[in-house]
């Protein structure tokens, strides 16, 4: 009964969350595109914190932006996105543009001196990750790959267990985003080719992400990759599509660890009629036992971590908010009713001036997952996403 009346807490407040008033100047944060996204991960997140003001945003259509700045109660609107990396009052630009587009827009917005608050996947190529963190570096601007889940006690709390040696030596890990057919249109940025699109992409970055993190290890080779492709609507038989719908990859681990990715945007009904619910799960076996985390990339709502050793007792543990007894440091204490988006924004705000942070998505963690993302789009034979054209005015 508790565990319900703290599932509804949880939903409720983070919701609709406390709104303190702000310090006297917050950090000015501007929107590149109405993003679907942006409420979710940035605009609800600020409300409670104190220290953050989304004051802009910018679409390709004016109107279109007027809208989304009325409905969200966003005080500036910019009718393009130079013009709001121009805006001297913004200090942080939330980069939410289609994948193909990142790395443009995130280098135009280092040149104009800002920070960048980047969404995921990075960008296409691992090259262009480490060219967009080479120029914040120069520039002394902070940017961040924004893998929300990873700054959450949940995955935390899971890596402090695996890490304390109680479970033994890891043996197998594997990771899984998969969501119900029908979740995205077929116009989806996520279907794009040219946009950055395909399922590895958009979602295996998760698991790609989490099953390094876990290792804390880099993939020592791909061991095998399977893959179903993405076919429009009418389109013909004979159509080449070089965008996944799902994939799923293997890999051997340094020290005998082995470790398996599953990503799929189209997870079929069952029995062709019973709807799939999504699959977001990383489960550990140990030597000694195994433990998994259900729910890694949402946890905020509701996620369950199980510990179940060979020898001894199972148990069930929830880390909604950093304890101090959890095995992850201080600091940074949080709310149980916090999302991943909103414990990433307060590590964000707390590099931008300086402070100390709990954890971080670092340049080489970012660099590797791009670097891991294309090896296994060149095994399935899809090949790297496109390449950005734009050429940056500031060499590093
Ligand atoms: N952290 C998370 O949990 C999530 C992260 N994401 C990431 O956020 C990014 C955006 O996803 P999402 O918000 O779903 O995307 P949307 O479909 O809402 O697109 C985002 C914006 O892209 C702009 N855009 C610019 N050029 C184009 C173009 N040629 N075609 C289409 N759109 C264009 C649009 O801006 P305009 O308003 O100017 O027209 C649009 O508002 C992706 O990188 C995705 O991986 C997505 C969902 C969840
Ligand atoms: O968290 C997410 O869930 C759904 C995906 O398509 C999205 O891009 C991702 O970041």
């Amino acid at each position: 009964m508790s565990s319900i009346a703290g599932f509804i807490g949880r939903v409720y407040k983070s919701l609709n969350p406390p709104s303190p008033p702000r310090v006297e100047q917050p950090l000015r944060f501007g929107i590149l595109g109405a993003a679907a996204i942006a409420p979710n991960a940035l605009i609800r997140p600020a409300l409670s914190h104190p220290e953050v003001l989304v004051y802009a945003v910018a679409a390709r259509d004016i109107q279109k932006a007027q809208t989304y700045a009325t409905k969200h109660h966003i005080p500036k609107v910019h009718s393009n996105y130079e013009e709001l990396l121009a805006d001297k009052d913004i200090d942080v630009i939330y980069n939410p543009l289609p994948n193909g587009l990142h790395y443009e827009w995130t280098m135009k917005a280092l040149e104009a001196g800002k920070h960048v608050l980047l969404e995921k996947p990075a960008a296409n190529t691992a090259e262009e990750v480490r060219a967009m963190f080479d120029l914040a570096e120069k520039k002394g601007l902070v940017l961040l790959e924004a893998f929300h889940y990873r700054f959450h006690p949940a995955i935390q709390r899971l890596k402090a267990i695996v890490d304390s040696g109680e479970l033994g030596k890891i043996k197998h890990v594997e990771a899984t985003m998969s969501l119900p057919k029908g979740h995205f249109s077929a116009d989806d940025i996520r279907y794009n080719y040219s946009l950055g699109g395909g399922c590895l992409m958009d979602m295996g970055c998760y698991p790609m992400n989490c099953v390094r993190y876990l290792t804390s290890s880099n993939p020592a080779s791909i061991l095998d990759v399977s893959h179903e492709l993405f076919q429009p609507p009418n389109s013909p038989s004979d159509y080449a599509s070089n965008v996944d719908k799902k994939t799923v990859a293997s890999f051997a681990m340094p020290n005998d660890v082995t470790a398996k990715i599953t990503c799929n945007f189209e997870d079929p009904p069952r029995l062709g009629f019973i709807p799939r619910l999504p699959v977001l799960n990383v489960a550990i076996e140990c030597e000694g036992g195994k433990t998994d985390l259900y729910n890694f990339i949402g946890p905020s709502w509701f996620h369950t971590i199980t510990v179940t050793p060979r020898s001894g007792r199972a148990r069930k543990e929830k880390a909604y908010v950093f304890s101090g007894s959890d095995g992850v440091g201080g600091g940074q204490r949080g709310e149980v009713w916090w999302e991943t988006y909103r414990y990433q924004l307060e590590a964000f705000v707390d590099r931008v001036k300086g402070r100390e942070v709990r954890t971080w998505v670092d340049k080489e963690d970012s660099v590797a997952n791009m670097d891991w993302i294309e090896k296994v789009y060149a095994v399935s034979g899809l090949g790297s996403r496109p390449k950005s054209t734009y050429v940056s005015t500031t060499q590093t």
